[in-house]
């Protein structure tokens, strides 16, 4: 008993040493599992004095689901390709499990081996069938083995039904299926995905996010997503990356993130967002001019001062997203009910 309660004591600690060492950046010398990717003050461009990615520096455990999030063109695509090894850096250095990721230069193929890109593009084969496409990366050696993981797959992205289909009659979410399969089917140790749903009905989508990303975390595997969808980046992400302008300006869960954004940019990207005077606001204490706040923290209480005039209501589902005026300053709030353009209204700022 006593053995045990040591055993336990020292397996927490040293949990609690890793997790210093995580979020004060200090070196980790610890066995396989805690082992990670590390980008190192990352730099690339294409083209001369054409800086893309600049001095990009993070760390991802084992087994960790990233999101890389920001404006379109801000190096998402291009950061993912670089983990890869598809391109050689400019400055600094990716290392996974302690060892460099080495680029083109010193690479017939590039592309490190253990690891899985999926690009936006699906790279399917189009003459052969969804069954041969996904198992085209496995060993005919043991074919018996080769059909149940072919079924496994398909089961996972919902796509048996068109096993014997060629992939050139599948519609482009079909085939972004059939390549997410595919990209899973040799259990990469990092799996790199670009935009990995957005050809797929919402309908689709989100079932087949929680059977991937369940799969993922039951395989151990690293993934690391670029997307545009605030979904992607909080329901499935335990840690989010934000790049703006090829810089990485925030790093966190996305709670904390979506909770505690520092600037508007950060969070615009999961949704609208209002800026607005903090002197409207009594009960917020901030030593800041403006405070950020989601439409569904504001509701309509005529007993309020802070009045708005409405523009446009916009069905939602559940409730309408309301556009509205403050002076030349644009409002978004939620409603109940549809509100009448021109009418004026009063808004109470709600914390939850
Ligand atoms: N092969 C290339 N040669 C030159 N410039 C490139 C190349 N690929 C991308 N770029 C440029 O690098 C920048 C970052 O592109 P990247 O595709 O990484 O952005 P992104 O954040 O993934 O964008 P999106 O969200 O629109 O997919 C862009 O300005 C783009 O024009």
């Amino acid at each position: 008993m006593l053995n045990q309660v040591q055993h336990d004591e020292e397996k927490f600690l040293t949990f609690q040493l890793l997790n210093h060492l995580f979020y004060h950046n200090l070196p980790i010398f610890a066995p396989q599992q805690f082992t990670m990717l590390h980008a190192q003050n990352v730099s690339f461009s294409y083209l001369k004095n054409t800086p893309i990615l600049k001095d990009i520096s993070f760390k991802i455990p084992e087994g960790t689901h990233v999101s890389i999030i920001g404006e379109s063109g801000c190096g998402k695509s291009t950061l993912l390709k670089l983990i890869y090894g598809l391109y050689d850096l400019n400055a600094g250095e990716i290392l996974w499990k302690e060892k460099q990721v080495l680029g083109p230069s010193y690479h017939l193929v590039p592309g490190h081996e253990k690891m899985k890109y999926l690009a936006q593009d699906f790279d399917l084969m189009p003459y052969i069938t969804v069954a041969e496409n996904v198992g085209s990366y496995l060993s005919n050696f043991y074919p018996e083995e080769k059909k149940a993981r072919i079924s496994e797959l398909l089961e996972m992205v919902e796509m048996s039904a068109f096993a014997n289909v060629k992939a050139k009659l599948l519609s482009g979410g079909q085939q972004q299926r059939v390549a997410l399969a595919k990209a899973v089917a040799r259990e990469p140790e990092v799996l790199l995905l670009d935009e990995p749903f957005s050809h797929i009905d919402n309908f689709r989508k989100n079932k087949l996010r929680r059977n991937l990303f369940a799969y993922l975390k039951k395989q151990h595997i690293t993934c690391i997503v670029a997307t545009h969808d605030s979904t992607d980046a909080l329901s499935f992400a335990d840690m989010t990356l934000v790049l703006k302008q090829g810089k990485l300006i925030a790093q966190s869960a996305p709670k904390d993130l979506y909770e505690n954004p520092t600037n508007k940019y950060i969070a615009s990207l999961f949704g609208e967002v209002n800026e607005l005077p903090a002197n409207l606001f009594p009960s917020i204490k901030t030593s800041q001019e403006t405070v950020l706040i989601y439409p569904h923290q504001l509701k309509v209480n005529e007993t309020f001062d802070f009045k708005v005039i409405v523009q446009q209501s916009y069905f939602k589902g559940s409730q309408y997203l309301v556009v509205a005026r403050y002076g030349g300053i644009e409002v978004f709030f939620e409603s109940l009910c549809v509100l009448e353009i021109g009418v004026e209204v009063g808004l109470e700022l709600v914390f939850n």
